[in-house]
């Protein structure tokens, strides 16, 4: 079987490189600080992003990255948005990859295909994205993912190898459509904690999640991607996860906020990513930039800036002119 490498030992990194090993094959595991990857390697223990799942025999870990490159037919980035670029400057030369991240960067407002295509315009790519906590997909539970390129021959590979049938992977070629899903599904996950979180009910956030769809999909839509792709897993899929599941870091960061506590706070007690936070004012800038009006994300940046806090920015939500459903 084909070895895999997987790129970033955050919790999705290695739940990514459990599930490859699990589908069969050699698998090596990238981690970026040495003395993390050694000791991963010696309690086969991820004990900062993935305690107590086990770490396959198969799967060998490092913080060389030609040594998790060797040989490797296939890899999967699974370094956060804003550091993918810097992370993979340095790297020898890529196989077919999968970007597994979900945002925008900041610094240049690029989707995380872009910010490959930016550094490593060669490489065969596509986007693995969907509902997926990382946490169920390393302890082999059921999920369901969308892999995304425009190459079928990287889409037909990716899934013969990494595929189980409890890891249910589906083509698809629009890789814009799933990329912008992924990133959006944050800053609205952070808007439907914050609604939770301040106690303002179920139907405010059912009507936020369902609003907050319909944005994704008119940026999807203007950037090129089409919106049965938003409709599917790594749009909708992610949403209803995210905006439901309290175990999403953006959710549960959204209802802290809407609880009051102050996002410096929050932050400083997480040793992990909250991708919306830095992707939605890069993710408005984009839409802008692109004339699309994205309203639910305008208001968690206000939320994120301390501009508003959850009543006051659900008011102005509330107040704007009604366009048409959509
Ligand atoms: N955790 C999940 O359930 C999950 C599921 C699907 C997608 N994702 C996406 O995967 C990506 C990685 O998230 P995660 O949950 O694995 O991370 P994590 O929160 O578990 O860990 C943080 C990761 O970021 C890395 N990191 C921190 N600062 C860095 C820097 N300056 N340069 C390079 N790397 C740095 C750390 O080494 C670590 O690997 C994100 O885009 C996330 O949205 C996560
Ligand atoms: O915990 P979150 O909010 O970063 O979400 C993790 C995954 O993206 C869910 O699909």
């Amino acid at each position: 079987m084909d070895r895999i490498a997987v790129i970033g030992a955050g919790a999705w990194g290695t739940a990514l490189a459990i599930q490859a090993a699990r589908a069969g094959g050699p698998v090596s595991l990238w981690a970026r600080d040495p003395a993390r990857a050694a000791e991963m390697a010696r309690s086969r223990d991820n004990a900062a992003h993935l305690p107590g799942v086990p770490l396959p025999d198969g799967l060998a870990i490092t913080a060389d990255p030609a040594e998790a490159l060797a040989g490797a037919t296939l890899a999967l980035l699974v370094v956060p948005a804003q550091h993918l670029a810097a992370t993979l400057a340095p790297f020898p030369p890529l196989p077919p990859s999968l970007v597994a991240a979900k945002g925008v960067t900041t610094e240049g407002l690029l989707f995380p295909l872009e910010s490959l295509a930016r550094i490593r315009p060669e490489v065969t790519a596509g986007i693995l994205s969907g509902p997926n906590f990382a946490a169920e997909v390393a302890a082999g539970l059921p999920a369901a993912a969308v892999v995304a390129s425009r190459d079928e021959a990287l889409r037909e590979a990716a899934i013969a190898r990494l595929a189980t049938p409890g890891f249910r992977l589906y083509g698809q070629d629009d890789p814009v459509g799933a990329q912008v899903g992924g990133a959006a599904k944050n800053v609205i996950a952070i808007a439907a904690g914050a609604v939770m979180g301040a106690g303002l009910g179920e139907n405010a956030r059912a009507g936020l999640v369902t609003r907050g769809l319909s944005e994704i999909a008119r940026l999807a839509e203007a950037l090129g991607g089409r919106a049965d792709t938003v409709a599917g897993l790594s749009g909708l899929g992610d949403l209803l996860l995210t905006c439901t599941g309290p175990g999403s870091r953006n959710f549960s960061l959204g209802f802290a906020l809407g609880q009051g506590q102050t996002l410096a706070d929050i932050l400083a007690a997480r040793n992990s990513v909250t991708e919306g936070v830095a992707t939605a004012p890069a993710l408005l800038a984009r839409a802008q930039a692109a004339g699309v009006d994205m309203p639910i994300t305008a208001a968690v940046c206000e939320l994120l800036a301390g501009r508003h806090d959850v009543p006051s920015a659900v008011r102005e939500l509330l107040g704007r002119p009604r366009r048409s459903a959509e």
